[in-house]
């Protein structure tokens, strides 16, 4: 369980770009994020991957309270909540199987990607992670050859395999089809119903966050104007945005 109190961020020269923002996401919940550009979606994901300073806030994961707690607080979100960009660097050279067992950089020992050694343990499990996924027949095709679909679906792939409880995504279905935006967002939901990952991602473009999320926060101005059950939201809910 995560909860967020009173988190704000500001910039040198005091520029607000979240403010008092409080919510809570529990354990297998998928919350979007939507609002409009500039809102603050992004920073407050970085935020939440502590990718980015807090300026004042409190923030508790699974009953740790991750700043009193120091190191080891940021620690275990390092480890256990992980952070995807809009378009996730895959290593080009290496299939998608070894991207996703040695592709983590902050996650992978130094001597493990220098020899590239592998433990059977390690293989089965990407395999299986990369069949839940439903690329089993990309698994041996190179990072650069896959599409921005398979590239997402890899990337969260490894994030589950290298320990990840919680993943914190920008945008996973920017610049894809339709298709495989629904294949990406149906994955992702099915990880939350049956394995309890918890999923906030920012879903800002159609209805995808009335349709996949459980939850659907809103941002405007740094601020949170909506925190509301995963349907359809209403013209007034939209016009908070
Ligand atoms: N490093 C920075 N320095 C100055 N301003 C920044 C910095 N990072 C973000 N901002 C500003 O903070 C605000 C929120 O940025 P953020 O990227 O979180 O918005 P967003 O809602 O994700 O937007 P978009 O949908 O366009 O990606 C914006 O006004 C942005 O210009």
């Amino acid at each position: 369980m995560i909860r967020v109190t009173k988190l704000s961020k500001q910039l040198p020269g005091k520029v607000n770009i979240l403010s008092d923002i409080s919510f809570e996401v529990g354990a297998g919940e998928f919350v979007a994020i939507k609002g409009a550009s500039g809102s603050g979606k992004s920073m407050l994901l970085r935020c939440l991957a502590l990718r980015e300073p807090w300026s004042y806030g409190d923030y508790e994961v699974d009953g740790v309270s991750i700043f009193k707690k120091g190191f080891t607080g940021k620690l275990k979100v390092r480890r256990e909540i992980a952070y995807l960009e809009e378009k996730p660097e895959l290593l080009p050279n290496k299939t998608a199987l070894k991207n996703v067992l040695i592709g983590a950089r902050h996650q992978t020992p130094i001597w493990r990607r220098v020899t590239g050694m592998i433990r059977n343990d390690d293989y089965m499990g990407a395999m299986d992670m990369v069949e839940k996924m439903g690329l089993l027949d990309k698994a041996h095709r190179k990072g650069d050859k896959l599409s921005g679909g398979e590239k997402q679906r890899i990337a969260i792939a490894r994030a589950l395999v290298h320990g990840a409880k919680t993943l914190v995504v920008d945008e996973p279905v920017s610049g894809l089809d339709p298709h495989t935006a629904e294949q990406v967002l149906s994955d992702l939901k099915r990880m939350c119903q049956t394995q309890g990952i918890t999923v906030v991602a920012v879903l800002s473009q159609g209805d995808w966050a009335e349709r996949f999320a459980d939850r659907i926060l809103g941002l405007n101005g740094g601020k949170l104007v909506l925190d509301i059950k995963g349907r359809r939201m209403t013209a007034r809910e939209k016009m908070l945005l």
